[in-house]
């Protein structure tokens, strides 16, 4: 057997971390060393969630106990703002994955306008590279710190960016309708997520200024090779977990709505965990949903010049955790679906 890696799980409490938790418990490559958490530091993890009752793993302990000398590689899954504070004491020698949005954003300007204040960590968001694996992954092999995006931007910029890249739809007509599951709000109790505000309904929310748009928008510029603006309205959906992307693109001239299926087949052929369904077919949350694949397809536009894409993922994987642990698979140099192999748990 080859030998392991010890990983740390910072936010081993909150969703992304128990994602994290159930996902690596089964990785052949690697030891759970350390959880951590800030108000259940105490607990054990099968207190925090009953799911893990019987499996050997370490005790919930304060960040500020984790013995770094133990540690080759740390999951950070804490809010974001507090991500930026914590990692700053992290030593240089460890390999990190960052599921917040805190290193996401290149630009330290964008990140104080979106965010509100300056960034506390400049030289870490200098050094950390934005890793959606299928687009990014000669870059993820070589970082230390890698900036895994977010589950809307994801699901949004997955389909979208090999269209802006060959040139095949107009890059100021992008507009982007997605719903998410509950579970991306996290699971420290909020008013808006009582079972009473998000049940027997769903709502826009974030509309017109959602700060993902930044991470959309840097995606895509850098796609265009020129600055991109996107509508993006983000939908709470009463579900557990998945997003549904419904984009909808206007076509370069000369273009159909075919090419477009055709360049994303072609583009993501080959890749285990991103499948292009057959032309027209409309992709459903609830098949890929505790997996890490993504599915997605287009359709026809009753609009002349015009095309719908569409997409979903479980945010929870492919949206954050298992992304997470992809990217760690391609610093590690292992190979990409260890640990990954889950398929969608249907019905
Ligand atoms: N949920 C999702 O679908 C996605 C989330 N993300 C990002 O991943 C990160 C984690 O999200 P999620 O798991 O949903 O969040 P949760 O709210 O579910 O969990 C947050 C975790 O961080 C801990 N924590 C909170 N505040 C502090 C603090 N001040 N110091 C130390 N630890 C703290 C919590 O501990 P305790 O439980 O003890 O309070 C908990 O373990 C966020 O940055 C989020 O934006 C990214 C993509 C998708
Ligand atoms: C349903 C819900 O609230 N979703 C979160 C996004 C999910 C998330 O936390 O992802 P990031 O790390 O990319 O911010 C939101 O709209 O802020």
């Amino acid at each position: 057997m080859s030998e392991k890696i010890a990983v740390a799980i910072l936010g081993a409490s909150g969703y992304t971390g128990a994602e994290l938790v159930r996902m690596l418990a089964l990785h052949p490559r690697v030891r759970i060393a350390a959880l951590t958490a800030d108000r259940k530091a105490g607990s054990t993890m099968a207190e925090a969630f009953p799911q893990f009752t019987g499996l050997d793993l370490p005790r919930l302990i304060a960040i500020g106990e984790v013995d770094w000398a133990s540690i080759d590689l740390v999951f950070c899954a804490l809010p974001h703002a507090t991500t930026q504070e914590v990692l700053k004491a992290v030593p240089a020698s460890i390999k990190i994955v960052d599921l917040s949005a805190d290193f996401r954003l290149s630009d330290p300007e964008a990140y104080a306008y979106w965010y509100g204040h300056p960034h506390k960590a400049l030289e870490l968001q200098a050094e950390a590279v934005y890793g959606i694996t299928e687009l990014d992954r000669a870059a993820v092999a070589k970082a230390r710190l890698v900036a895994n995006p977010g589950c809307y931007t994801t699901c949004g910029q997955l389909p979208v960016i090999p269209l802006l890249e060959a040139g095949a739809i107009d890059p100021d007509q992008i507009v982007i309708d997605a719903k998410s599951g509950v579970s991306g709000a996290g699971r420290a109790a909020k008013e808006a997520n009582l079972f009473t505000e998000v049940s027997e309904g769903f709502h826009a929310y974030g509309v017109g200024h959602h700060r993902h748009m930044a991470e959309l928008e840097q995606g895509f510029s850098k796609a265009a090779g020129r600055p991109v603006r996107a509508a993006f309205t983000p939908h709470l959906v009463p579900m557990n977990r998945g997003i549904l992307s419904t984009i909808y693109v206007k076509l370069q001239p000369g273009r159909t709505a075919e090419d477009l299926h055709a360049i994303l087949a072609e583009r993501y052929q080959g890749e285990h965990f991103v499948k292009v369904l057959p032309f027209g077919t409309s992709p459903q949350t609830r098949h890929v949903r505790g997996s890490n694949f993504v599915f997605m397809s287009v359709a026809a536009d009753r609009r002349p010049g015009h095309a719908i894409l569409l997409c979903v993922l479980d945010n929870l994987v492919k949206g954050a955790s298992g992304q997470a642990i992809q990217n760690m698979n391609v610093m590690m140099g292992w190979p990409e679906t260890t640990g990954l192999e889950q398929i969608g748990l249907f019905p």
